[in-house]
């Protein structure tokens, strides 16, 4: 993949200083939380050793391991050889994280926009990126910044914009219990934050839907 046209970065596993780190792989220790998640629904009350929640513990353990376990890729990216400088926009990428605060998921969708410089980058890797910054323990506005930022500093495109609608479970379903609540969030960046126009244009390609 070492082509002119077609230039293959790093494969991405961190983000060297940014909050909200995924957990390290070489520290998951997915027996120690199956035991763990064992005591935990015991101290709650719920009989592990009914036959029917005897796999649940160790159920549990992996889920939230998979959860926390983004998938690695290479950032594709290609020379911008038609001078294309209009927005570059992909919709409704799906979004699912777990809120730092809870323990509990939320989800919804991302849409990602970037204009364009020297290169432009392969439009899967919208969503990886999303995915990338999702699979940890996370707060909806530092998502939306982490993969803003991330965009800006590997493809340095003139401008960024990332809007994240998600439903929280842990709004929904306990405490406040506001079923139908959405959280919108965005960050933008260079021309699409500095220019009117450009920043307008973004909003309505990437029309939040308030869902
Ligand atoms: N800003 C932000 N807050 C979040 C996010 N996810 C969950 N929260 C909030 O984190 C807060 C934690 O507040 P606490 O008062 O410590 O927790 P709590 O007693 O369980 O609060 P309630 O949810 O109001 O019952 C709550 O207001 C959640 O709604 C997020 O992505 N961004
Ligand atoms: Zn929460």
């Amino acid at each position: 993949m070492s082509s002119p046209a077609h230039q293959a970065e790093r494969p991405v596993t961190m983000v060297p200083g940014a909050h909200g780190r995924p957990p390290r792989h070489d520290h998951v220790d997915v027996a120690a939380a199956e035991r763990a998640a064992a005591q935990f629904l015991s101290a709650l009350g719920i009989a592990v050793d009914a036959e029917s929640l005897r796999d649940t513990p160790r159920r549990m353990a992996h889920a939230y391991a998979e959860l926390f376990s983004p998938r690695p890729f290479d950032l594709t990216t290609f020379p911008n050889d038609e001078g294309y400088d209009e927005l570059v926009l992909v919709r409704a990428i799906p979004v699912r994280s777990v809120c730092e605060h809870h323990m509990l998921p939320f989800s919804g969708v991302a849409h990602v926009g970037y204009l364009p410089g020297r290169r432009i980058v392969g439009l899967s890797k919208l969503a990886r990126i999303v995915e990338h910054f999702a699979c940890r323990p996370q707060v909806q506005e530092r998502l939306t910044k982490q993969v803003a930022d991330w965009l800006q500093a590997r493809l340095h495109p003139k401008g960024v914009g990332v809007v994240v609608e998600a439903d929280h479970s842990c709004m929904t379903l306990r405490g406040v219990r506001a079923p139908g609540s959405h959280t919108v969030t965005s960050a933008l960046l260079g021309v699409l934050r500095d220019d009117a126009r450009s920043r307008s244009e973004f909003f309505a390609l990437a029309h939040p839907t308030g869902r």
